[in-house]
């Protein structure tokens, strides 16, 4: 079974290092000309899947997006999920979970497992409750080919007052969830299945990334301010590991599928430009 590093480090070398969200904001709806409902949702989200998903490496759902219309909403994500991966898109569904380890083992059930529903390929995770809770995600992540993205310095202006708190032993919050992913990836080729979230907003925070080994998740391109020649200063020589990450910058261009693609393309453009340096 191919790991879900292998299976990243594969998309990426064929189709770019490029993660498009799909969020499908009530503002992108109105932009569309869309209903805010589930029938706007379901043509919002399909057009999308239908223009991107051969092409884009990853595809990463929003899942509060579907959410907010219930159990209409989540059968609307179920289904493009299944779509996005027929279309050889990896899908990295953005649902953040966390909780304590027994409650943790059903969320992994829920988006982990291949006979789940929901199954996707990757999830994101908060690591609030410990990263040592998030350890039935990486347990049955690891079984089955998956992986998972945690927090660590997230994107939004917020999160340095958590994540940047330093622990007894000196270290900041965010370096312990670093270091514990890091051994969590040791050793693994050609990249570790486990990530971490780090925002492309953030400026230099003199965190040490080097021994990760797994794959880098920079939100906050475009519609937040970042813009790729900032990935420089945040990821430094850890560049080759960034998956950069953009919804609304790219979302902005629908609904026109050339344009949506047109979108994507220069946003590839334009990290390839930093990532190869
Ligand atoms: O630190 C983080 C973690 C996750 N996100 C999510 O990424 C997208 C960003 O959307 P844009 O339209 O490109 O701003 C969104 O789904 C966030 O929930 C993040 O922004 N920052």
């Amino acid at each position: 079974m191919e790991t879900f590093g292998g299976r990243l480090h594969r998309a990426v070398t064929e189709r770019g290092p490029l993660c498009v969200g799909i969020d499908p904001h009530p503002g992108l709806l109105a932009r569309w000309g869309l209903s805010d409902d589930v029938d706007g949702l379901d043509r919002f989200a399909r057009t999308v899947v239908e223009a991107l998903g051969d092409r884009v490496a990853v595809v990463k759902p929003q899942s509060a997006f579907f959410e907010r219309f219930g159990a209409r909403g989540v059968a609307i994500l179920e289904s493009i999920i299944r779509q996005l991966r027929e279309s050889g898109a990896l899908v990295l569904l953005d649902v953040k979970r966390g909780d304590i380890g027994s409650t943790v083992a059903a969320y992994a059930s829920a988006y982990l497992d291949p006979a789940a529903p929901l199954y996707v390929d990757a999830v994101t995770a908060s690591p609030y409750l410990g990263v040592g809770s998030l350890a039935p995600m990486f347990e049955l992540a690891a079984t089955h080919g998956g992986g998972v993205f945690v927090l660590a310095l997230t994107s939004n202006p917020e999160g340095a007052q958590v994540q940047r708190a330093h622990g007894a032993d000196g270290r900041t919050v965010a370096q312990t969830v670093i270091d514990e992913i890091s051994q969590l990836n040791a050793g693994a080729q050609p990249l570790g299945s486990f990530g971490l979230v780090v925002g492309a907003t953030i400026g230099d925070t003199g965190h040490d990334l080097s021994r990760v080994n797994g794959p880098l998740l920079a939100p906050g391109l475009g519609a937040q301010g970042a813009t790729a020649a900032d990935l420089r200063t945040v990821f430094g020589s850890s560049l080759p590991s960034v998956l950069p990450s953009y919804s609304r910058e790219v979302l902005h261009a629908g609904p026109d599928p050339a344009a949506l693609r047109a979108a994507a393309e220069r946003v590839l453009a334009d990290c390839r430009g930093v990532l190869a340096d």
